[in-house]
């Protein structure tokens, strides 16, 4: 099922086109990914979705009924530009905005004191958030993001200003909601992140949807015939074309396409060359993808 959908969305600043007649559907309890080059369009849909700005056009569901403000309760966002009173105490602060998402007094108290402990920031409970690093605020913002149970987590790259051991332990808690149940749309240019974390991506490229699916079925779509080959050359005259030979350590490194031939048949060839320490398919990275995208658009 899916819990958000977008429907011929449009929306214009002045002149300029930020989303053109966008359709998404999310699927619940996916990792989404929400991809584009920069100014395409993605923190425009973000804000309308969070109900910041409204469309010029077009409809928003979750669940099938139209964005509302009830909406909102269900709802967590972390802005790439994060939003903390530095004068606030961690505590005070999130119990502050939780109650604000509407959590009794009580409960507040409870799950502020479970995300503290959870994220091991326990610490900082009396610290001021004028005082703490870059990450450990970021931290503060993430829990603040979580702490009502929302149902649909969207995060506007999530993973920058962390350390790698925090960037592990907040991904980690990302998959953990995602096994929850929670639906998470991901706004990130970290590719590594995509192809680590995403179910499902979109791609908007100048304001236009230019990409959607599955991750599997998109690299396996952008699949092509060519295989990487480590060789302990014998010989120098490989009889392959469009080969690119480089020489590592003794190594020679190429890719290569089948051309038709079976892998046994390339495989073979290339024993007569040399001893093969290596032959696998090259699967393009979500990356790859991305660009070659971006790429085919800016030619059109
Ligand atoms: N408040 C605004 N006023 C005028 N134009 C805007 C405004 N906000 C965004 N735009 C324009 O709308 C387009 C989409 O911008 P948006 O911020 O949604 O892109 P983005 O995909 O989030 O980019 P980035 O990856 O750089 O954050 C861009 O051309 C941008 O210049």
């Amino acid at each position: 099922m899916d819990i958000l959908k977008v429907e011929k969305l449009n929306k214009k600043y002045g002149q300029q086109y930020a989303l053109t007649d966008l359709d998404l559907k999310v699927p619940s309890g996916s990792v989404f990914g929400l991809l584009g080059p920069n100014g395409a369009g993605k923190t425009t849909l973000i804000r309308i979705i969070n109900q910041i700005i409204g469309a010029d056009s077009g409809e928003v569901l979750i669940n099938e009924a139209p964005l509302s403000p009830r909406h909102i309760q269900n709802i967590g966002y972390l802005p790439e530009e994060r939003g903390l009173y530095k004068r606030m105490k961690v505590g005070e602060q999130l119990l502050y905005l939780a109650r604000l998402k509407g959590l009794s007094a009580s409960f507040a108290k409870e799950k502020v004191a479970f995300w503290l402990d959870k994220l091991d920031m326990a610490a900082w409970r009396e610290k001021k958030v004028e005082d703490l690093s870059k990450g450990m605020a970021q931290k503060v913002q993430f829990v603040a993001t979580v702490i009502h149970s929302p149902k649909i987590l969207i995060l506007d790259e999530p993973f920058s200003g962390f350390d790698p051991v925090n960037a592990e332990l907040i991904k980690n808690e990302i998959l953990e909601l995602r096994d929850q149940g929670v639906t998470i749309i991901l706004s990130t240019h970290r590719m590594e992140s995509v192809e680590l974390l995403c179910d499902h991506i979109a791609m908007i490229h100048q304001s236009r949807k230019v990409l959607d699916g599955p991750v599997k079925k998109l690299k396996n779509e952008a699949r092509t015939d060519r295989f990487a080959v480590k060789l302990k050359k014998y010989s120098d005259a490989l009889p392959f074309d469009n080969v690119l030979p480089v020489e590592r350590e003794g190594v020679t490194c190429f890719d290569l396409s089948l051309s038709g031939k079976s892998t046994n048949e390339v495989l073979r060839q290339l024993l007569d060359y040399g001893e093969v320490l290596g032959f696998e398919e090259v699967i393009p990275s979500i990356g790859e993808i991305f660009i070659q995208k971006v790429k085919e658009y800016n030619y059109e």
